[in-house]
């Protein structure tokens, strides 16, 4: 039986994922980080009344879990991740927004201690194979776009998987110019660029998460689309990942890696 600190459990990730670990034989949610979770609604959550309730990392009792299961906002994941990791803590985490600089401390630091974990910025099997087949497809159309389309109520932007998409892209495609006499006439109008790659960022309502890689060739393009319309379509992926971070001796990045 493994132990799990779930932190963001009432969020809208947060409570999908209690509702797996609730769901799972093997596993156990034993605390939950949440800061504007009153102990009192528990229940409300699908939290059983065993279940501690912490509202700030520094109450954390780190003896309370062995897995810190990790969905919540950008601003708060390095300090999660670090901390569960100092303290003996396997991390999965679903939480996007970590920098480069962040996330190589944070693997340096599970090396370590030697303690495995998961960083996925998307643990849905869809958003998985659409950057794989854009890496493969940027060796021979380098002229590429990424368009994510989210929920209003996202954070941050881009989302966590544009970006590994243009990282992923980067890494292999030839060395690229854009056109040198565009212009803007509007500011912003042309996206965010990551090392040349545009990357546009929508977010409307009735959206949940879906991400189109626009390729364009001589006469003809290629489009890559994943739409994930449900939540529940993250959690295969995170409860693979529940069941295999034991097997790892550091912190890897990418659901692929341990598929
Ligand atoms: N990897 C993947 O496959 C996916 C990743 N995500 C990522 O997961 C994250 C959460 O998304 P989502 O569930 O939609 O967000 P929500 O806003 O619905 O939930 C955020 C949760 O984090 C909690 N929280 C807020 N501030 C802190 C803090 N300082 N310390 C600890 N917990 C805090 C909130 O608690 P309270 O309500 O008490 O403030 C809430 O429980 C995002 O980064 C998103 O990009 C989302 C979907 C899939
Ligand atoms: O905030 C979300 O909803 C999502 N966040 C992740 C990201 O930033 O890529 C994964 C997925 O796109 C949903």
């Amino acid at each position: 039986m493994a132990n799990v600190l779930i932190a963001g459990a009432t969020g809208a990730m947060g409570q999908k994922a209690v509702d797996l670990v609730n769901s799972m034989p093997d596993m156990e949610i034993t605390a939950v980080l949440a800061p504007h979770l009153d102990a009192a609604d528990r229940e409300q959550y699908h939290l059983g009344e065993g279940v501690k309730v912490f509202n700030l990392l520094t109450d954390i009792d780190p003896t309370v879990a062995d897995i810190w299961l990790d969905f919540t906002v950008p601003s708060a994941v390095y300090e999660n991740v670090k901390y569960a990791l100092n303290n003996g803590l396997l991390p999965v985490v679903g939480t996007t927004g970590l920098t480069d600089e962040q996330e190589q401390e944070l693997i340096e630091l599970s090396e370590s201690k030697h303690l495995g974990g998961l960083i996925a910025p998307n643990f849905g099997m869809s958003a998985v194979l659409l950057m794989k087949f854009a890496q493969e497809a940027a060796k021979y159309f380098p002229d590429v776009e990424v368009i994510e389309m989210h929920h209003a109520d996202k954070k941050d932007a881009p989302s966590g998987t544009a970006l590994s998409t243009a990282k992923l892209i980067d890494q292999v495609r030839e060395p690229h110019e854009s056109n040198p006499d565009e212009t803007e006439s509007l500011a912003g109008v042309r996206g965010g660029d990551y090392h040349g790659i545009k990357i546009h960022s929508v977010r409307l309502p009735g959206y949940i998460a879906h991400e189109q890689v626009l390729f364009g060739g001589a006469g003809e393009a290629l489009t890559i689309r994943q739409d994930s319309f449900d939540r529940q379509s993250f959690m295969s992926g995170v409860k693979v990942a529940l069941e295999k971070v034991g097997d790892l001796d550091h912190l890897v990045v990418g659901l692929e890696k341990i598929l």
